[in-house]
């Protein structure tokens, strides 16, 4: 007997009778019906044969053309067994109307998507499993923002209080204003730790102030700089220096000014000159001017503050530290210090030691404050287990995504927030090529045209290797934006207060806890609400409960829920066979399907020139660059070994890892296709020979310990004014080549 898709064979080969034709014919008896099917399948044999090469090369040209979605190159072993099905398509172009009935049939096949022929089947294959996460109980460390006292309630300066009530819209004192205040109103040293978005500025600024104002006579601007303000970005210096500027309102004779890598070096020597009372600046450009400005002079310099000072630190800045240390005490009067930051430990002794005169601890969360005693000067070290506090509405979640689905679940994550609400997205990635390459990849796929009175969706970019003039545009941009998406590297991460920030995503993870804190405190600042959302691929799980260690307790969002967005509307229809009364699993699919179309355009956009395909490969090789970078502590986690470069590539819309990355990689997985069935069955397997790989050298990390990779990566990253006041250092950390950012300059 035959069955009934030969029967469809038989009826369907009789090619050339116009379907009229065939309803004219007799039927044929089952006997003739056996033998036509016999004649026809060796017809077909003998034309596959014929059609072989132009098969082969049409299967190229469809991969030149991007229709194809054939993953890397590892994945041949795939591209074999849908062999069979390809040579039918190419048989069954001859004949539309069968080829679509065809195809359908096939599960994992080719489908219409109405932009282009794909196959939905690479991106959801051959990936790591996603491992169960658990989430341990943590008692989180708890900080009251608000008190119940007004500034009016402290011995401040009537002006003062009205200005900031009527200009900084701020009348009751926080926790950490309500200590730190009096504290530096009595003349004391301080060493101030409390939560991100707890008003730490206001609360050394308004003394300053405070202080300043009353000094009789009046003060000049030819007394110079009386305060000196230091932080470790240009962003934050200008923050910083506009509310002084604002404090300043009613007491014009106090001048403020700021100094900071980018900015034209004559023009701020010439506002040195005219006399600046308090100087807000970057670490590397005081040291500049310092160095080559005649007109600076520190001799009556009465408030040092060092804002975000483990910071100043980690980055490396001790020589400018001490250089500024030392210029400020050669002179002047006695002074009064202040280390302030969200997450200072006992790290920032060196700091303290040297700077400090019996500095007054002030911590708002009930844990220990930062020892000052220890004589550790090894922040990494110092901070492995500290526990810090993060906001009380913050909700923080995690997801964990194989490599080669980061991309899309990237992008559905945004349509998500930003397509059919008003949401202010801040994404962290870890270089400035990755900042770049996103922004332009996700402007081009996903910004679309305004529809239905919504506008279009916007998205903005910051890096320490954009010009200073765009930096401070798009900073301003960002600020007073309703929604929106940033994505920036860390340069973006400390002290910035960007108003309404609703989501921030760590696509790539950080490299301390610090920095995790951070990078989430850009939002839920000063009581109200945020939420934050953490990439981790199934092989770098080992993070959480490294977080969990810094009293940092996350939730898990499940991959499929931030896909399944994907189905609010049919921008990337799959083949459109899907309806709400289907099956959970049918709905999957189509959610699958979907975000391949999805991928297949975010991979159409970056190899529509070699130009872009250029962007891409730099994006993906400083992304590997930075991931050598992690700290030894965490190199079991993020160990380069682990990656696999095809899916990593992937996610740079990249078809194929590109060749010649093993200099950075040391031997991370390529195209073995029996390691990466090995990554599928047993990501712990993985970890585990990538921890116990951690010790062996490796190619590109020859010379270079963790620690000096790490300080070179982050100094490049806070782009200060340093690059530009000392060439030689540059040039050595060119040599360094440790990231992509750093080889840009
Ligand atoms: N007493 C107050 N009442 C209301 N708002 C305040 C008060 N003090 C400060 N703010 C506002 O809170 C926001 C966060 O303040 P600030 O930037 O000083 O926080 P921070 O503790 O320095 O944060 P980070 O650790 O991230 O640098 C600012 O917009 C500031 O104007």
């Amino acid at each position: 007997m035959m069955s009934s898709s030969e029967d469809q064979l038989c009826l369907n080969i009789h090619s050339g009778f116009s379907s009229s034709s065939l309803t004219n014919r007799k039927p044929l008896s089952a006997q003739q019906r056996w033998v036509t099917l016999k004649k026809q399948r060796a017809e077909k044999r003998k034309f596959s044969s014929q059609e072989e090469e132009p098969a082969k090369k049409k299967r190229g040209s469809f991969k030149e053309r991007g229709l194809q979605h054939s993953d890397t190159a590892e994945e041949e072993e795939e591209e074999e067994e849908e062999e069979e099905e390809e040579a039918d398509t190419q048989i069954d172009s001859r004949a539309p109307q069968k080829k679509t009935k065809e195809k359908e049939k096939k599960k994992d096949g080719v489908k219409e998507t109405g932009r282009s022929s794909i196959k939905t089947s690479s991106l959801f294959k051959h990936n790591p499993e996603i491992p169960e996460i658990h989430r341990p109980a943590v008692s989180l460390v708890k900080e009251k923002i608000f008190t119940s006292d007004s500034f009016s309630d402290l011995d401040l300066h009537p002006h003062l209080v009205a200005t900031l009530n009527k200009v900084l819209n701020v009348s009751i004192v926080t926790s950490v204003q309500k200590q730190t205040i009096p504290v530096l109103l009595s003349g004391r040293d301080a060493v101030v730790r409390s939560q991100t978005g707890s008003g730490k500025t206001l609360s050394y600024a308004v003394p300053v102030v405070q202080s300043l104002q009353a000094v009789q006579p009046k003060i000049s601007r030819s007394d110079g700089p009386l305060a000196v303000v230091i932080v470790p970005t240009r962003e934050l210096a200008q923050q910083t220096f506009q509310t002084f500027q604002k404090l300043l309102k009613p007491f014009m004779w106090i001048v403020p000014g700021v100094l900071m890598g980018g900015e034209k070096r004559k023009a701020e020597k010439a506002r040195l000159r005219k006399g600046i009372n308090i100087l807000v600046s970057t670490p590397g450009r005081l040291v500049d001017h310092i160095k080559n400005t005649l007109s600076i002079a520190f001799s009556a310099v009465r408030w040092l503050i060092l804002d975000e000072a483990d910071r100043t630190l980690d980055l490396g800045f001790e020589k400018d530290l001490t250089v500024i240390l030392n210029s400020l005490n050669s002179k002047g009067p006695s002074r009064q210090n202040v280390l302030l930051s969200a997450t200072l430990t006992s790290g920032v002794n060196w700091l303290a030691d040297v700077c400090l005169d019996d500095p007054v601890s002030i911590q708002v969360s009930g844990s220990a404050p930062p020892d000052l005693k220890g004589s550790t000067s090894d922040l990494s070290t110092a901070s492995k287990s500290e526990s810090f506090a993060v906001p009380e509405h913050l909700k923080q979640f995690v997801v964990v995504v194989p490599s080669k689905i980061r991309l899309v679940c990237l992008a559905a994550f945004i349509l998500d927030k930003c397509k059919f609400s008003q949401n202010k997205l801040v994404i962290f990635v870890s270089s400035c090529e990755a900042v770049e390459f996103l922004h332009s990849l996700f402007n081009s796929v996903l910004s679309g045209p305004s529809t239905n009175n919504k506008p279009k969706l916007s998205f903005m970019r910051l890096h320490g290797n954009m010009k200073q003039e765009e930096r401070s545009d798009v900073f301003q941009q960002f600020s007073v934006s309703k929604s929106g998406v940033l994505f920036c590297t860390d340069v973006a991460a400390r002290g910035l207060d960007l108003p309404a920030v609703s989501w921030i995503i760590q696509y790539t993870p950080p490299s301390a806890a610090a920095e995790y804190v951070h990078r989430v405190g850009r939002t839920a600042r000063i009581g109200g609400k945020g939420s934050s959302l953490l990439f981790l691929t199934p092989a770098e799980t080992a993070y959480i409960p490294e977080l969990t260690n810094h009293k940092i307790s996350l939730e898990e969002m499940k991959l499929q829920d931030i896909l399944s967005c994907l189905m609010m509307d049919d921008t990337y229809k799959g083949r459109g066979k899907y309806h709400s009364k289907s099956s959970s699993k049918a709905l999957e699919q189509e959610t699958r399907e979907r975000a391949t179309v999805l991928q297949t355009e975010f991979e159409n956009v970056v190899h529509a020139d070699t130009q872009s395909v250029q962007n891409a490969k730099k994006a993906l090789q400083s992304f590997l660059r930075a991931y050598t970078t992690y700290p030894a502590h965490l190199k079991h986690i993020f160990h380069i070994r682990s990656l696999h470069l095809g899916h990593t590539a992937k996610s740079f819309g990249l078809r194929d890892a590109p060749q010649g990355l093993s200099a950075i990689t040391g031997g991370a997985k390529t195209h073995n296709k029996n390691q990466n069935k090995n990554q599928s069955r047993s990501p712990v397997k993985n970890q585990n020979k990538a921890s116990g790989g951690a010790g062996q050298r490796r190619a590109g990390e020859k010379r270079f310990s963790s620690s000096q990779r790490e300080l070179s990566l982050s100094r490049s990253e806070f782009s200060n004014g340093m690059e530009e006041g000392n060439a030689k250092k540059k040039k050595k950390k060119k040599k360094f080549g440790q990231s992509g950012e750093e080889e840009e300059k």
